[in-house]
């Protein structure tokens, strides 16, 4: 089956926007059941494109697009896509609240599956703690966990200080993205790609640079709207009363082993616990997806297998 693609989409996508959120919606039937899908601060919610370059185009062999399901995924406020930006930063709290009353006025009465990775993962085990909005029925949560680790509340604080310190706010995004690669990544990998650490740096700024480049000044306002809320919020997994299969990655230093397994550990009902050993760090959640994709699908209720084929709007 081919769907009829809007004019500037490469995928059968449908965009929308509702209370200042940009979301876009691959569609089944229009009543089936909803799985929203959040990558992490810099993502949009345009998760697949036709030429492979959608945020987490690796999950569209798990998800997408199937007859039987609609998947939402919204830009942050804030973030580099075409949501509003907020006159202030918001707390996580006032994130999720908002996402949720998005969903709301969608219809959404309840979520299939919310599937988080990072920042989506922080919203998501805020969405399901919540005794409002959309029920949550099930969480995968990948490369999140329930409280910020230390060291990445520090290194984001640094963050700060390069966009304040810097001589012009580009060169703030450039240095402050830079250092935020180096929590992204493992030691581990630093070691083996790199000679010298001269070579390591050049590849952080180039990611800086590179941000900056396609984001321009929306990419600023990722450290300011976005980045401090991260540094200041706590969930209580107790009040999470759906099962949850939490995904973490031996080298990550955003959401740490000690911290990913407190919060199995505190989950009333963790359907499933992985940690994968990969050198990718916390970026394993966007590179590690054939290692969890299976325990992901398995998860997540069954798909019909009747994709939708892919086409190019031919306007
Ligand atoms: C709490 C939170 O939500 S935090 C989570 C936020 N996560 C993110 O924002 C994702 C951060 N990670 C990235 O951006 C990564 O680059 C990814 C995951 C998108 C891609 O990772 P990889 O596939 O390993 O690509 P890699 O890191 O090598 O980067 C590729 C780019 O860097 C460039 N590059 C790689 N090495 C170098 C180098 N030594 N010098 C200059 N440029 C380099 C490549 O040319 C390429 O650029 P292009 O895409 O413009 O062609």
């Amino acid at each position: 089956m081919v769907l009829p693609v809007g004019r500037s989409f490469y995928t059968n996508t449908r965009f929308g926007r509702v209370k200042g959120f940009r979301y876009a919606a691959d569609n089944g039937r229009a009543d089936a059941p909803v799985i929203v899908i959040q990558g992490g601060i810099s993502a949009t919610g345009q998760l697949w494109r036709l030429d492979g370059s959608g945020w987490w185009q690796s999950l569209y062999n798990v998800f997408a697009p199937a007859e039987d399901v609609q998947v939402i995924s919204f830009d942050y406020l804030g973030g580099v896509g075409g949501s509003d930006t907020p006159t202030q930063p918001l707390t996580v709290t006032e994130h999720t609240q908002a996402y949720t009353d998005a969903l709301t006025q969608l219809g959404v009465e309840s979520v299939e599956a919310w599937v988080g990775g990072s920042f989506g993962g922080v919203l998501g085990l805020h969405a399901a703690a919540q005794q409002h909005g959309p029920v949550i029925r099930r969480l995968a949560v990948i490369g999140a966990a329930h409280k910020p680790s230390i060291q990445s509340a520090l290194l984001r604080s640094f963050q700060q200080l390069l966009l304040q310190h810097a001589e012009s706010p580009q060169q703030g995004v450039i240095l402050a993205r830079a250092l935020a690669m180096l929590t992204y990544r493992s030691a581990d990998e630093f070691e083996q790609r790199f000679a010298n650490s001269d070579d390591a740096l050049q590849y952080v700024l180039a990611q800086g640079e590179r941000l900056l480049r396609r984001h321009g000044n929306q990419a600023n306002t990722l450290f300011t709207h976005l980045t401090p809320a991260l540094n200041d919020y706590q969930v209580d997994p107790k009040r999470i009363s759906c099962p949850v299969q939490v995904i973490g990655f031996a080298s990550d230093s955003i959401a740490p082993t000690a911290l990913v397994a407190e919060l199995e550990a505190l989950l009333p009902h963790c359907h499933s616990y992985l940690s994968i050993e990969t050198p990718y760090g916390h970026d394993g959640f966007i590179k590690n997806v054939a290692d969890y994709q299976q325990p992901l699908r398995h998860f997540i209720p069954p798909l019909k297998t009747s994709r939708l084929e892919l086409t190019e709007n031919p306007l």
